[in-house]
């Protein structure tokens, strides 16, 4: 056999050999040494008052929203995989006017990049904190149904989701305490240059209902939030609206934020009386006075639209918020632009006018349904820890 040939013989065999352990690695089943597969969901969120000011040190009362959710899938494999998603991250199309259309209507990016971001905060984060981690191997692959980019927390609910796989693959989710996982969420976002807050990720961690505080004094002394999960019984039935638009979070906040960051007067007083709107929103929770939640729902969006301008939150989305106005209906963003929350003081016979407007405007519209706390055992022991 000459040199070449020999060569070629011995990495045949190599890789032959890897094959087989390959093969033998990828048996699965209860008696074979492979993990199961991981999967976990985090939902939509909806912002029901005091948003935005959760990126400007203020307080929210969030709801973690059961009609939608992402779902993160981990398999344990041989190499490190981040699965494109064949929609969401499409890199293959019919034509080149399909690939200008898809960029003109979703951007450039899909979900991809915030599984990897994840991953680098994660490893990280357990690095800095002497969290060791076992060297296995995995793929991670999502889906999701939360309409792409419409202010129902799309972005993090995929990052929360593949976090939580993360925990449970490497078997520390007793080290990484829930009051922390949020900020690696939104660390992830951060570390892709999207201006984001906290609230999101934490109705996501959480579930349920959620009062959150993110004064400065909280901030510098906890590293996060005061998070009070809040009784989801309290709440009157609210209704989604929302239009296929997506609008980038990001880049709606990037200049409020750049003045709020120049001490722009008029900013930061308008979102402390935005965060002063949550402080408010959960007293009159606590009282059932929902004429009084109506009026803050209204003021909350009054001050949005102030503080950011008709052009950065778009023509569509305020229609979208006129639309239940015109029926009685108290409505405001879920987030940044996109999806709308509205409630409906009168009861049943509202609803059906707000129905009726919402489909002439050519709006899908729904019942809010509220997923209950997500905190297991295991996590809720981390509450406790020091
Ligand atoms: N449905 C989705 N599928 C895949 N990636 C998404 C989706 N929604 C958001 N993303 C990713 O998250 C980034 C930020 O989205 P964002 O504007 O925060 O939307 P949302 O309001 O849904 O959170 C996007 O640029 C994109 O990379
Ligand atoms: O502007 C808002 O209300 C929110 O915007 C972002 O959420 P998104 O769902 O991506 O629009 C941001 O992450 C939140 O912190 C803001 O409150
Ligand atoms: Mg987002």
């Amino acid at each position: 056999m000459d040199y070449k040939t020999r060569k070629m013989h011995d990495s045949n065999e190599e890789s032959d050999q890897k094959r087989r352990k390959a093969d033998i690695k990828m048996e699965r089943g209860p008696e074979k040494n492979i993990p199961p597969p991981i999967e976990h969901k985090a939902y939509a969120r909806i912002g029901l008052l005091g948003n935005p000011s959760d990126v400007y040190d203020g307080r929210t009362v969030s709801i973690s929203l059961a009609n939608f959710w992402a779902s993160v899938k981990l398999e344990p494999s041989d190499d490190l995989v981040i699965a494109p998603h064949p929609t969401h991250d499409l890199v293959q199309f019919k034509s080149l006017g399909h690939l200008v259309d898809r960029l003109k209507n979703e951007g450039y990016y899909g979900g991809v990049r915030l599984l990897m971001a994840i991953c680098k905060v994660f490893n990280n984060h357990c690095k800095d904190n002497g969290i060791n981690l076992h060297e296995g191997n995995f793929t991670l692959s999502y889906d999701t149904n939360i309409p792409r980019q419409t202010g129902l927390s799309g972005s993090s609910a995929i990052v929360c989701a593949a976090l939580s796989c993360l925990l449970d693959f490497y078997k520390v989710r007793h080290l990484v305490k829930v009051e922390v996982r949020p900020n690696l969420i939104l660390s992830a976002e951060k570390e892709l240059g999207i201006v984001a807050g906290l609230q999101d990720r934490v109705a996501q961690v959480y579930g349920g209902l959620v009062y959150m505080d993110f004064s400065k004094t909280y901030m510098d002394d906890l590293g996060h939030g005061k998070y009070i999960p809040m009784d989801t019984n309290l709440l009157p039935p609210l209704h989604l609206i929302y239009a296929e638009n997506p609008s980038d979070s990001g880049k709606v906040h990037s200049t409020v934020r750049q003045k709020w960051l120049d001490g722009d007067k008029f900013i930061i007083s308008s979102m402390e009386e935005v965060a002063n709107l949550a402080l408010e929103g959960r007293a009159a929770l606590l009282e059932k006075d929902y004429a009084r939640l109506a009026r803050l729902m209204n003021r909350n969006f009054d001050l949005r639209r102030r503080m950011f301008g008709e052009d950065a939150l778009g023509a569509l989305n305020i229609e979208m918020v006129e639309v239940a106005r015109r029926v009685g209906a108290a409505s405001k963003f879920t987030g940044s632009g996109g999806a709308v929350v509205a409630f409906c003081p009168d009861g049943p016979s509202q609803v059906k006018l707000l129905e009726d407007v919402c489909k002439k405007a050519g709006f899908v519209v729904q019942p809010v349904e509220v997923v209950p706390s997500r905190l297991k055992e295991i996590d809720l022991k981390t509450l406790l820890s020091k």
